[in-house]
């Protein structure tokens, strides 16, 4: 290492070599399988759908249903149901869970109580609902209410879908099958109005008699739920009152699914990632700059192009307020102000390539600076930062291209927070992010939020991004000549 080692310029000149966008990402990547040069740690591959691989396995959006008995859990799953009908969806019950009876057991039907989670076979029911989620087929079993068992000659054979519903009274007490799930939704309807509907339904449908649905509610279901269905009512997202009759619920709840469905899997899993909308013109541009061969004046074109669009999306995210103006007809327009109190912070060097498309955007916008420099290999290091004295008090669009790692990005982020940003106040944008580098910053920073264009496969062993463009400070300033 020279002995000037310390000063900017070397750092300047060293950070002008190949860009990762961030540093070593130890214990992440798995061995790579024979003949190939590209890995992806296992727990990923699965969460991975890429851009640039459309063939890649999607993983099914998981909605549990819960509330208490007779709530309207099972009318309230078929409306969704009916609604999604241009996707694949399957419902699995928790009842198909129950344990089967024993002899003894079935003697004195009237002690049991089916309201207790000791009653559900739910290291089962986490079996099927993981095999589900990683796309394969399981054969569910069949619960007959009559006799209180399992059928032993048939199973209901549940395929592989897009969205998988996950029903009963007591689907949120496990954690495990919890964490499976993208959305929860608790249906909320009143006690009495329960009861009578289990009445009509245990005498209709389940062959029961007056007497022995009421000894069974006061002894059992009631107690059950104040113990065990009500507190897990917290873990819900949504929360519907009046069930099925709800349809306003209904409408909103299946076109936030249908959204989530049109989303990249990670923006599932993280709601704070956002991906611009995918055109055929995004594609096309990304087609132009991802091309080894492409002229330099093309692909800084391109790339120009595409930070604008990364760059209008990341303002969408800033807070706003109300303004009215008159226009010249003497009419009052009601619009919206800007958020003035804001910056950009680009990470030298490629993140300079974002300066311009920020200051077209917003005009007199300060820009800091942050330089993070790898030394060896443990060596992550600040070398220079510039920000703006106040930067406290503002909203921070963090620029750089390529999100790969997540290291540098993520010494960044916490350069940010040391100086007083609140991590919410933080938007990072970038034109392509490995998943790698998503996970690191977003289980890190839950609260802020990363705006990109493109999200890649993996990334290789040299931490380069597949497919990645190569080292874009490099082929953006023109030094790859
Ligand atoms: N909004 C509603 N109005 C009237 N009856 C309903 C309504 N929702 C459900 N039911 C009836 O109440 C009973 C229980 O509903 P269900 O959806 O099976 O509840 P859960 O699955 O929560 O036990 C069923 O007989 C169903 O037809
Ligand atoms: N053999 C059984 C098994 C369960 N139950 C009752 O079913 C209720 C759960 O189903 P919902 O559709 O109402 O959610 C639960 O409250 C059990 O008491 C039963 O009666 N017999
Ligand atoms: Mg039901």
């Amino acid at each position: 290492m020279p002995e000037n080692s310390s000063s900017i310029d070397y750092a300047m000149e060293k950070a002008s070599g190949p860009h990762f966008s961030g540093l070593r990402f130890d214990g992440l990547l798995s061995s790579s399988p024979p003949n190939s040069s590209v890995s992806s740690p296992s727990h990923l591959r699965s969460a991975v759908s890429s851009s640039s691989s459309p063939e890649a396995p999607k993983q099914p959006f998981v909605i549990g249903v819960s509330g208490g008995t007779a709530s309207g859990k099972t009318t309230v799953c078929d409306l969704i149901i009916q609604k999604l009908h241009d996707q694949r969806v399957v419902l699995i019950n928790q009842d198909s869970f129950y344990r089967g009876l024993t002899t003894e057991e079935l003697q004195r039907v009237q002690e049991y109580n089916f309201d207790h989670p000791d009653a559900f076979d739910t290291e089962q029911l986490l079996h099927c609902a993981e095999t589900l989620k990683s796309g394969q087929p399981y054969q569910v079993p069949i619960y007959d209410f009559k006799t209180h068992q399992r059928r032993t000659d048939a199973f209901r054979q549940v395929n592989a879908s897009d969205v998988i519903i996950l029903e009963g009274i007591l689907v949120f007490h496990d954690s495990r099958v919890r964490n499976l799930m993208n959305m929860k939704i608790f249906v909320d309807t009143d006690a009495d109005v329960r009861l009578a509907r289990r009445l009509r339904r245990d005498l209709v449908e389940r062959g029961r008699d007056v007497d022995s649905v009421l000894g069974q509610y006061a002894k059992f279901v009631k107690p059950a739920f104040d113990d065990f269905v009500l507190p897990s009512k917290k873990y819900a997202d949504v929360i519907i009152p009046r069930g099925g009759d709800n349809h306003v619920a209904i409408d909103l709840i299946t076109q936030h699914i249908h959204t989530k469905l049109g989303q990249h899997d990670l923006c599932k899993i993280y709601p704070n990632v956002y991906v611009i909308q995918s055109t055929f013109q995004i594609r096309g541009m990304h087609t132009l700059i991802r091309e080894k061969d492409i002229s330099k004046h093309d692909f800084v074109f391109y790339s120009d192009r595409l930070i604008r669009l990364v760059v209008e999306h990341g303002l969408g995210h800033l807070p706003f307020t109300e303004k009215q103006v008159v226009t010249p007809t003497g009419a009052v327009y009601t619009g919206v102000d800007f958020c003035k109190k804001l910056c950009g912070v680009s990470i030298i060097r490629s993140g300079e390539s974002m300066e311009n498309a920020l200051r077209a955007c917003c005009k007199g916008i300060k820009i800091g600076k942050i330089l993070i420099h790898r030394d060896g290999d443990d060596g992550k290091q600040l070398i220079y930062e510039k920000l703006p004295h106040d930067i406290s008090e503002r909203h921070v669009l963090l620029l750089d291209p390529v999100l790969a790692t997540g290291n540098s990005a993520n010494q960044a982020i916490e350069l940010l927070i040391q100086k007083g940003v609140p991590e919410s106040h933080i938007i990072f944008l970038n034109l392509i992010s490995a998943p790698e580098g998503i996970h690191c910053v977003c289980k890190r920073f839950p609260a802020l939020k990363i705006v990109t264009s493109e999200i890649d496969q993996c990334l290789n062993q040299e931490f380069r991004v597949i497919p990645g463009l190569g080292e874009f400070g490099d082929r953006y300033f023109g030094t790859d000549e």
